[in-house]
Parts: C-alpha cells; structure tokens; sequence
C-alpha cells in the first residue's frame, strides 16, 4: 500500500484530502506543517508527499530540500502558478492548484506513484548491470580486460587526455563513455565526433565553429562541437583521420584552452576533457608526416589499448550471450539461447571486426532463426556453407548491403545512401570499414 503525507494547515482541505485518498486504498498521515511531520519520523518512510506551498513556519519549498528521493507535490492557489513553476524547479515532481476537485488530485497522486515507482526500479536494474558489469555494462573478466578496466578506474577521475587504441569493433567508444560517466565531468556533455565520418571539407566548421560569412554558406555564426563540449569530455573517434589545419586547431584548443572559429578574429575560452581514438598506429602516422608530432604527443598522455577479440578467451562465450539477450530485447523476441555447436563455432571464430561484428551476426542470426535456439546455420559463419533455406533470402544481409552500396554510391550521395539503408551515416561508415568497401572516390 502506498503511503502517503499531507502537509496542510487548512484543516477542512487535509481532512478531505485524506478522506479521499484513503478511501482509494492509500495509507495517510498528516501534519500541519514541516516541523510536526518531522516530529513523526523521517520523510522518507513516506513514498509521496503532498505538501501546501504556504505553511506555518518552514515553507513547502523547505520540504522539497528536506523530502530527499521521495516526490514532493505541491498544493498551490492559482493566484501563484509563479511560485509552482519555483516549486518545480526547486525538484517537486508536479503541483496541483487549489481549488482541485478529488479526482483531480488523485490522478495527480498516482501519476507520481507510478513515475516513483519506476524510477526506483530503473535504479534498482542499473545496480544490478553495474554489479554485473562493474565498468557501464561493458563485459569481460579476461586479463587483458581486467588491465583495461582498472586503467579506466585510475585515469576516469582525472583531467587527463586519453588515447584508445584498438582495431575496429573492440569497444573504443564504449570506453570513451565509461571515462566520461566515471568522471567528475558526469553531468556535463559527453560529445562524440567521428572524424573519419565529417566530409574534409566541413570538418574544421563542424568542430571549431564559424562566423557569419567565414565561407560560402555561412549564412549564421555557429558553435562548433569543441565548445559544445565545454564542461564535459570531447570523444574524438578516428583522430588520424583528421585533416592537418583541423589538427593544428585541435593543438591549440589543447594548450591554450581556447578557441577561435572559422573566421574569428578573437578566441573563447573553452574547457574540455578530450578522449582521443583510433585504429591505427599514430606513430607511424607521425614518422610519414601524416599526423603532426606536437599533437600526438599532447593526446599520448595515457594509453588504453584495447585487445582484440579473439585475445579475450572466456570473454567471448559471455560476451555472445549478452549481446543475444540485447538483440533479443531490441528485436522484442523471447529469450533465446545458442545451440551447442553454435556456441563452439563463435569461440572458434577469428572475428577479425571484433564485438561489433559479433554484435551483427548475433543480430542477424535472431531474425533469422526459427524457434528459441539459435544454431549454427542462423549463425551462417564463414568458412561454412550458407543454409539453403535462407528463408527466401540468397543473398546474406552483408552480401545485399554490399550490392546496394556498389550499385547506388555514383549517384548518391553517402547521406541519401545512409537513408535509403535505414541507417545512420556512421553506421554506413563503419559498415564499410567492416566489409572493406571503400568509397570510391565521386567524379566532380
Ligand atoms: N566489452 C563489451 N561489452 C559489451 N558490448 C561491447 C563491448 N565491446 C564492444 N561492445 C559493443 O560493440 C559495438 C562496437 O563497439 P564500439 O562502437 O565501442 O567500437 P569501436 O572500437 O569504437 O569501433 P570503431 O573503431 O569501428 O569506431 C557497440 O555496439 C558496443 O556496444
């Protein structure tokens, strides 16, 4: 039963207030103002409370301070909606302006119950994954992820730039995010920019930001990414990617703290956490000229390399039967598990684009099978022959997607191609990077 309080002086209203919602099956306890309702035991053995705005002595907005996690609605008259929106703001979860009728209130009251309740549950469910999953519900217990997990526990903290290493797929922007939530930059933004996915063109502008009239359609000064990420961490995904303007930009930011937009005489302060990322070797990079030194050194501060897959040993078993319930929970299918065979032939598989390539088969491997069991044809792995009944499909989804990218990518554009694949283009961008299909180059 849920228990409420009620905070009023009126007496007839908290009489009445209390006749209606006990009559709905509630618990109700009453007090005519904060100090007596203290005097009863803590708010929190309350699971809601309704409190006046105006009371003797402390006011409703002191009980909002003092209520903690319980929900606090607040009772208001229309002559001071201003003070409800306060109120509001102060953290009540709703406020209902008198004069209420009874049904009114009680939808009120339950909509608050309800919300209360799932939020309790939504933490309850995070605990768990974060029991599960000490790192945000990225899985492994193998040593080389155990290395991993602790670097992150250490450097999270710190202000400290961080470069992720690791072939694609192993999970670099899942570590990204981690650094950021484990941060005391929590509740700042957490931006993610994949550089290999922004046109050259138009990188510098959609990083750093322009002026009115600093180039051709610049038809509005804007803010860049880099400061859109003041407060919190800037997740710079595929860094080697970046053009050498764009990076002797990226140095400055990374030394001075400020920044200067495209077509800006002057500089802002900026103050960001940067998290860099990339699967390729940097150093080489710099000893080719292609990735200047001063740079790499600035972001090299502290190294998480990320093992591969086939490097993880137990990992992978448990790691295919997380991502199973996750397609499962996406796809809305009932639980499933793997066959014998099947769970063998993932361990024995190379997975050279590691989890997320994993992560696709598993997906596709729900949609295609039959019953709750998900078996070695559903996998359709390489290195065996494909089932013949593809359930009316001859060609693999990879195959179809490389067919479709081959067939439209002259005439359009790798945004319309992104539609037209119901996909986002980084998903596009990655996809090719996973199936090797580079973009050819459009004549023009
Ligand atoms: N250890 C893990 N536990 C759970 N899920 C994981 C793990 N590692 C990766 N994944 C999942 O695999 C997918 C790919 O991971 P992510 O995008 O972080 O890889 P990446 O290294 O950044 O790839 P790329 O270099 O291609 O951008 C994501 O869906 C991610 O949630």
């Amino acid at each position: 039963m849920a228990e409420v309080l009620i905070i009023e002086d009126e007496t007839i209203i908290r009489d009445a207030i209390q006749r209606h919602l006990s009559r709905h099956g509630m618990g109700v306890s009453t007090a005519e103002s904060l100090e007596e309702a203290l005097d009863q035991g803590p708010l929190a053995n309350h699971d809601l409370i309704l409190a006046d705005i105006r009371l003797p002595g402390r006011s409703g907005m002191e009980v909002i301070d003092e209520a903690g996690p319980v929900p606090v609605i607040i009772m208001t008259s229309y002559a001071s909606i201003r003070s409800a929106v306060d109120a509001m703001r102060r953290g009540a979860v709703d406020y209902i302006a008198k004069p209420f009728d009874n049904e009114e209130l009680r939808l009120t009251v339950d909509r608050a119950l309800r919300e209360h309740a799932l939020q309790r549950q939504n933490a309850a469910l995070r605990a768990r994954v974060d029991a599960d999953y000490p790192v945000n519900g990225i899985v492994g217990r193998s040593p080389a992820m155990a290395q991993v997990f602790e670097r992150v526990d250490r450097v999270a903290p710190t202000d400290t730039t961080v470069l992720i290493l690791g072939e694609s797929g192993t999970g670099k922007e899942l570590v990204a995010r981690a650094l950021h939530e484990q941060s005391n930059r929590r509740d700042g933004p957490l931006i993610a920019v994949n550089c290999a996915a922004i046109p050259e063109s138009l990188i510098e502008a959609e990083l750093f930001g322009h002026e009115k009239g600093a180039f051709t359609g610049a038809d509005a000064t804007r803010e860049g990414l880099v400061e859109s990420a003041s407060g919190g961490t800037l997740f710079l995904d595929e860094i080697a990617e970046l053009p050498a303007a764009a990076q002797a930009r990226l140095l400055r930011v990374l030394q001075e703290s400020e920044i200067r937009r495209v077509g800006a005489s002057h500089s802002r302060q900026v103050d960001i956490r940067l998290v860099a990322a990339t699967h390729r070797d940097l150093q080489t990079l710099v000893g080719q000229g292609h990735f200047r030194e001063d740079l790499y050194f600035r972001i090299n501060v502290m190294e998480i390399q990320l093992p591969a897959l086939r490097e993880r040993g137990e990992d992978v078993p448990e790691l295919a039967r997380f991502l199973l319930e996750k397609a499962c929970r996406r796809l809305n299918r009932p639980a499933m598990t793997f066959s014998e065979e099947g769970l063998r032939q993932i361990m024995n598989h190379d997975w050279p684009g590691n989890v997320r390539e994993l992560e696709n088969v598993i997906e596709r491997a729900v949609i295609l099978a039959d019953g709750a069991t998900v078996t070695t044809d559903d996998l359709a792995l390489p290195g065996r022959t494909a089932p013949t009944d593809n359930h009316g499909l001859n060609l693999s989804l990879e195959d179809y997607f490389r067919e479709f990218v081959r067939t439209h990518e002259g005439e359009l554009t790798e945004t319309e191609l992104a539609r037209r694949l119901g996909i986002s283009r980084k998903a596009l961008w990655e996809k090719r990077q996973r199936l090797g299909i580079q973009r050819r180059r459009q004549a023009g």
